[in-house]
């Protein structure tokens, strides 16, 4: 039997750092520079202390860009979320695990039947077994987001202990999309990449870079040397 394809290396600037007053030319920037997909964190005020984007922030972009916006909802009530982003044109729609224990089934097919990509997201204290039954479901989630900081703000310290969670997932699923979130740049990215993550999450190591663009190629090529060795 021929061995499962790697799940292709995509890079995403979390737009989180990026200058909000010119969100559509600070995606058309990112595009340029070799972004794959915008990462777009939703926060408002539970689930996380912060407050960021919505539904009309996502439809005010779709407008300017036809790139992939992977959206991170960190809110207690994800399935309140669903038709208002499909509506927007948000790609993926990724919810926590920990607020969903009893109705991800139906946010799964919900999210689908919008014609977004489904994905979960566990924070760093939460035990990588719990998304298992997601991943191995009749209808499964499309991504796994494993959080390397404690979900809610940007510029934190990556925590190299969740590459357990990664390394594990990427055993199991040679070719599901795994997501590192949080503290991600040219100096642990590798750490990431080795482990099997494809999907890379880096707001303030890019947007704070001289050359965001070289920062973006870098987390690439660290994935795909981490692909051809494995
Ligand atoms: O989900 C998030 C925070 O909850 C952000 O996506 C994340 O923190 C990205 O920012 P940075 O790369 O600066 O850590
Ligand atoms: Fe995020």
């Amino acid at each position: 039997m021929a061995a499962a394809a790697a799940a292709a290396a995509k890079i995403a600037p979390s737009m989180l750092s990026s200058d909000f007053a010119n969100l559509a030319s600070e995606a058309e920037r990112m595009v340029r520079l070799g972004a794959d997909w915008l990462h777009m964190d939703v926060m408002v005020r539970h689930f996380v202390p912060n407050l960021t984007i919505g539904a009309p922030v996502i439809e005010s972009l779709r407008k300017h860009t036809k790139a992939y916006l992977d959206c991170h909802l960190m809110v207690t009530n994800p399935s309140d979320y669903v038709e208002a982003f499909g509506k927007a044109g948000a790609s993926g729609f990724t919810f926590h695990i920990e607020v969903t224990r009893d109705n991800w089934k139906e946010l799964i097919q919900s999210i689908k039947a919008k014609g977004m990509r489904p994905g979960v997201s566990l924070k760093p204290g939460t035990p990588v077994e719990d998304v298992f039954p997601l991943v191995e479901a009749e209808t499964p989630v499309e991504l796994v987001l494993v959080m390397t900081v404690e979900p809610g703000f940007g510029g934190q310290k990556f925590m190299p202990e969740m590459m357990d969670k990664v390394r594990t997932l990427r055993k199991k699923h040679p070719s599901l999309d795994i997501e590192v979130d949080g503290g991600l740049g040219p100096s642990t990215i590798d750490a990431a990449a080795s482990a099997g993550a494809n999907c890379i999450v880096a707001g303030s190591s890019v947007f704070g870079a001289p050359d965001p663009g070289e920062v973006i190629s870098a987390l690439r090529k660290s994935v795909e040397a981490s692909q051809i060795k494995s």
